[in-house]
């Protein structure tokens, strides 16, 4: 579906969804728990149904009231069927690690931008402790046969964090320790402590020294009642809109929790929007602002927000450090240049990030978003710059994180249109 977004001056304020990362996490680990979980306030978006559809298809049962997920775990079994994770490469990847524990084969599918993303230092990881795996070219959809016992492990972390994540929420459930060596520079490392903080609310501890991570075999989870956090992924989207368009407020912000993107805030500071941060709250109001440099390592998911916020900042800027762009929903190092040149933005992609020469105005334009939910969202907010309205294609696909974007933007003062 086609969507058409208008330049207005915004004046508003929202809360953001629920944490994608968070609500995924809390799911499987409720559904390995022994006992029911109460997990208030969760995300119930495409990427995060693909999780409870793979919670059930191991046995646990899943009740869904609005917002409020019950799950009750313990009694768990191979999947009996082919699993679809859909758009999600959280899903996948958590996934396979967890399937690792049943001694029958299990098979991992997804849609065909998941097909296209990279599985293999997760599945050469699972048979350093002895797990068959098999897959075309270390992509899904992948077959696991355990019945993984733990042990030692040494994993790349430069293609993606979620392959660690999917080692240590499986290894509670091993008969064996795990002590997982994590070999040259991590990505997105963030979300290994938010990983690693929902596993302590469910009752187990990671011990980490460095890049080497322990984690006690045979003790299985507690279930544990929890509410998800708002999601500053998604935040990052009103919050830029607010920089560029008026004045936004984002409510119901958990200023202290692990997500990587949290930086948003401090990164709106240092390229001058006028930014004031209440207890849970954020509001951000336009200002000229000015080229700076990011490294986005840790919060890659920001990137084609900020391209959009820096595609007007005077002087030239740079997004650096995070390779493991090319692995997302789309390539997002091409799809966001392609973008922003889209609108008459100037950018040049880098193997790690881009460089954007700001421009006061841009002209508008049809944005291909490749399907990609934070190219269609970084797309829309991009409007506010153009003269003309900016066109993006698969419109949809803003329901895998946010189903409510399009309200929300409209509720701002943007002008939204289904052509
Ligand atoms: O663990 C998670 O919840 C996620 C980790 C990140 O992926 P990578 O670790 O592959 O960069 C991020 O891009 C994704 O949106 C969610
Ligand atoms: C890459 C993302 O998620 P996933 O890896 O779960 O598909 C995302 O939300 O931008």
């Amino acid at each position: 579906m086609m969507m058409s977004f208008g330049k207005a001056v915004l004046k508003g304020t929202l809360s953001p969804p629920p944490s994608k990362s968070h609500t995924h996490r809390a799911f499987f680990l409720s559904a390995m728990a022994d006992g029911e979980s109460r997990i208030t306030n969760c995300l119930i978006s495409d990427d995060t149904k693909a999780t409870l559809g793979a919670a059930e298809s191991m046995g646990a049962s899943v009740s869904v009231k609005g917002k409020e997920v019950i799950i009750s775990g313990g009694k768990l079994h191979a999947p009996k069927r082919t699993v679809d994770a859909d758009n999600s490469g959280t899903t996948i990847r958590l996934f396979t690690g967890i399937v690792s524990m049943f001694d029958e084969w299990v098979t991992l599918t997804g849609d065909a931008s998941l097909r296209k993303r990279p599985m293999g230092p997760l599945l050469d990881a699972l048979s350093q402790m002895g797990v068959e795996c098999r897959s075309d070219n270390g992509r899904p959809p992948v077959e696991i046969r355990g019945a993984n016992k733990g042990g030692k492990v040494t994993i790349n972390g430069g293609i993606s964090s979620q392959f660690i994540t999917s080692l240590l929420i499986t290894s509670p459930m091993l008969s064996h320790d795990t002590e997982i060596i994590i070999e040259g520079k991590m990505v997105s490392e963030p979300y290994i402590d938010v990983t690693t903080h929902i596993m302590s609310l469910f009752g187990v501890k990671v011990e980490r020294n460095k890049n080497i991570m322990k984690v006690k075999g045979g003790t299985g989870y507690r279930p544990y009642d929890y509410t998800v956090p708002a999601d500053f992924s998604s935040a990052a989207f009103p919050l830029v809109a607010g920089a560029l368009g008026g004045q936004v407020t984002v409510k119901g912000l958990c200023m202290d929790d692990p997500q990587g993107d949290r930086v948003i805030i401090d990164i709106l500071k240092r390229v001058g929007a006028d930014v004031s941060v209440g207890k849970d709250s954020v509001t951000v109001k336009k200002k000229e602002l000015k080229a700076i440099d990011v490294d986005i390592g840790g919060c890659p998911d920001l990137f084609p927000i900020l391209a959009v916020l820096l595609s007007t900042a005077s002087g030239t800027s740079r997004l650096y450090g995070a390779p493991q762009l090319k692995f997302k929903e789309s390539d997002r190092i091409q799809s966001t240049v392609n973008m922003l040149r889209a609108i008459g933005a100037e950018a040049e992609g880098t193997d790690n990030g881009c460089i954007i020469k700001g421009k006061k105005k841009l002209a508008g334009g049809s944005v291909v978003t490749l399907g990609d939910h934070r190219i269609m969202m970084a797309g829309a907010v991009a409007s506010l710059l153009c003269d003309g309205a900016v066109t993006v294609d698969n419109a949809e696909c803003c329901s895998v994180s946010y189903p409510e974007f399009p309200e929300h933007m409209r509720s701002l003062g943007m002008k939204v249109e289904v052509p």
